[in-house]
């Protein structure tokens, strides 16, 4: 597996020296891939000029290999007037950037839900991703589905049938098992039967429902079951990225750096047997 980050998920810091910063924390803990999600204080793709700079130049001092970029694609609902906005600027703007980055993986929402949705709007949905695929497709990248509560990607089920729905070799899924948790709340198994065929990317976050709200928290002080996780993907020889979202509220350093910590100890073992002699 690849360990891998976010670039907003290592430290709050949105300043222009962050990178700097972002990228000694990660490399001190071993990561050296990422996901472009945040460029300082700007979502990618509409970032500063001069933030971007800095992404490209600061990155390669340190060695740092970027694998996907995460837009916020699609997070809007069919019925929203920002949708075809998502389609067409959004999309190709992300894909432009991507290229001149080297990056040749786009990561999409399943697209929100609405009030308004009936049943019949699945169509819909599928018709979108779908040629976003094939745009995608046409210039050589892959369109992965993130799951998120709130969107046609919800539940296990839910993806799954988008997956099989959209049904092209370019489109597959990154299983975010914290989303997944907040949408179901229930233990990763079931969906991660389901959906294992189809991952090609892993977001790991850990946390809680308090109130009926998820409340995120370090890895392995939640109920997500992060070491079962990675137990799971390591029987069945999951060779892809393994992105740490180690963000908790208030975001702070030390949510990165024990995150890590908790997930060295479980992939090399030691959280297993500590699971193991404790009878969980
Ligand atoms: O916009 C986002 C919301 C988060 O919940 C999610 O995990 C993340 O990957 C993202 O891009």
């Amino acid at each position: 597996m690849i360990l891998s980050t976010v670039t907003d998920e290592v430290t709050p810091d949105r300043s222009v020296g962050a990178f700097r910063k972002i990228f000694t924390m990660a490399t001190e803990q071993g990561v050296r891939n990422f996901e472009i999600r945040m460029v300082e204080a700007k979502r990618f793709p509409v970032v500063e000029a001069a933030a971007w700079g800095r992404l490209k130049t600061i990155a390669a001092e340190y060695g740092i290999h970027y694998s996907a970029v995460s837009p916020g694609l699609f997070k809007a609902d069919l019925h929203s007037d920002l949708i075809g906005f998502h389609s067409t600027e959004i999309l190709s703007m992300s894909l432009d950037l991507a290229e001149r980055i080297g990056v040749d993986t786009l990561i999409t929402f399943g697209v929100d839900r609405s009030p308004l949705d009936d049943e019949g709007d699945f169509a819909r949905v599928v018709d979108l991703l779908g040629e976003a695929a094939d745009v995608a497709a046409a210039r050589g990248f892959q369109l992965l589905l993130e799951n998120i509560p709130g969107s046609w990607a919800d539940t296990g089920e839910n993806c799954l049938r988008l997956l099989e729905g959209i049904g092209r070799s370019n489109f597959g899924y990154v299983w975010d098992t914290g989303n997944l948790y907040e949408a179901e709340h229930r233990h990763f198994r079931g969906s991660y039967e389901l959906l294992k065929p189809h991952i090609r990317n892993v977001h790991l976050k850990d946390g809680r429902v308090l109130d009926d709200r998820m409340v995120w928290q370090r890895f392995g002080t939640g109920e997500t079951d992060i070491a079962g996780q990675i137990a799971a993907l390591q029987a069945d020889g999951y060779q892809g990225t393994l992105t740490v979202e180690a963000k908790c509220e208030p975001h702070e350093d030390d949510d990165f750096i024990e995150s890590m910590t908790y997930l060295r100890g479980v992939m090399n073992g030691k959280e297993i047997a500590k699971r193991g002699r404790l009878g969980h």
